[in-house]
């Protein structure tokens, strides 16, 4: 059976005008694993409320990091899926979940290319509702729909696996040898605490409190918080960290619901305030640089880090398409197409 990979991340405006950052939003919101309520509740707050005001909101902060050649998450996702494929002999696609470049249009590619059998390979390192549920079951929708002779297979969540820490902790390393820091901040995407319990295959164990996600239990397979907890824990140990100069936050929350905490602005503040004069920050939950990562902790978390008296702030760059990175991605392929 011909093989080929689809690499998937999240997606973006296709331009950073207010026009078409409402559609991508519309889109994007609308998934019932993003906004998790009923739909017509969804849609009443979507289209009443979000959409009247988010997308002028958003599509300036687009316009502040936006490149010559477009969206930098799709350029960037564009530069490693050319890096892995100089690396393979299967075809190797890219999708985004929302927006133009459709899951459908990138399992139409490999299938006009010959392919029988696909990796559909969510770029996430953490499993979570609104990102890597929500490819694979779109996926599945798609197969079942338009291609049902395509096998496809998921590559799971890999925030575990020795050889990502390693790729992770060497760009870190690298990035930060001559910056000058007393702090490093890890700070991921943030998701309302409601989706961490809807996860909970065991129905019982997340509590979200400041223990459960340090006790074994089966539930981690898809506890985002867990998920996050231990590449902070395994990056911090790679690098040698020592307690009390490192910490998690989350950021990105929109709405009032209670979101995963402590809060990335509310920690720059406090670490601010608290003396803490040099602060490097990294955003593991994204593996390519995007808007949540050049314009709210580049621009925003730096602004603020000045505001309450901080000097540096260094932003950890994603690994974006890094060489070992691509290479990874590559061996794991290989290794899928092998078994
Ligand atoms: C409202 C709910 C949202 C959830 C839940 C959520 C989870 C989530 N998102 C990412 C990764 C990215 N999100 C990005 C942008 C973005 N995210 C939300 C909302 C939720 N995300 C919004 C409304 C936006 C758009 C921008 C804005 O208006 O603030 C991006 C950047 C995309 C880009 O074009 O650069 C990424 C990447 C993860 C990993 C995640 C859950 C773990
Ligand atoms: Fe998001
Ligand atoms: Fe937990």
């Amino acid at each position: 059976m011909k093989k080929g990979v689809l690499l998937v991340n999240l997606g973006s405006p296709d331009s950073p005008t207010p026009k078409d950052v409402k559609k991508y939003l519309g889109e994007f919101l609308m998934d019932e694993r993003v906004i998790d309520i009923p739909t017509i509740a969804r849609a009443a707050l979507v289209k009443g409320i979000i959409l009247k005001t988010r997308p002028k909101q958003s599509a300036a902060a687009y316009q502040k990091i936006w490149w010559d050649e477009g969206s930098p998450l799709i350029v960037i996702s564009e530069r490693l899926q050319a890096k892995v494929q100089e690396q393979l002999d299967m075809p190797v696609g890219l999708a985004m979940r929302y927006g133009s470049m459709t899951i459908k249009k990138g399992l139409q590619a490999l299938v006009d290319q010959g392919v029988e059998e696909v990796l559909l390979f969510p770029l996430y390192p953490q499993f979570a509702m609104a990102t890597t549920e929500t490819i694979t079951v779109l996926a599945e929708e798609l197969r079942e729909a338009h291609f049902p002779n395509l096998k496809i297979e998921s590559f799971p969540a890999f925030y575990n696996k020795p050889e990502y820490i390693s790729v992770l902790s060497n760009s870190i390393k690298a990035y930060l040898q001559d910056k000058n820091y007393d702090y490093v901040l890890f700070s991921y995407h943030g998701v309302p605490e409601r989706h961490i319990r809807k996860s909970d295959i065991t129905k019982s164990h997340c509590k979200i409190d400041g223990s459960c996600c340090a006790t074994p239990s089966k539930a981690h397979e898809f506890c985002y918080r867990h998920q996050c907890l231990e590449v902070t824990r395994l990056v911090a140990e790679k690098l040698g960290l020592e307690a009390g100069t490192f910490s998690t936050s989350f950021q990105s929350r929109l709405g009032f619901d209670p979101w995963l905490q402590p809060y990335t602005d509310r920690t720059i503040e406090r670490l601010g305030k608290q003396g803490v004069k040099n602060m490097a920050i990294v955003t593991p939950a994204f593996v390519s640089d995007c808007l949540e990562t050049l314009e709210e902790i580049a621009m925003e978390g730096q602004e603020l880090f000045h505001e309450v008296g901080g000097n540096d702030f260094t932003t950890v760059p994603c690994l974006n398409d890094d060489q070992e990175w691509a290479s990874l991605l590559a061996t794991w392929v290989e290794n899928w197409a092998k078994a």
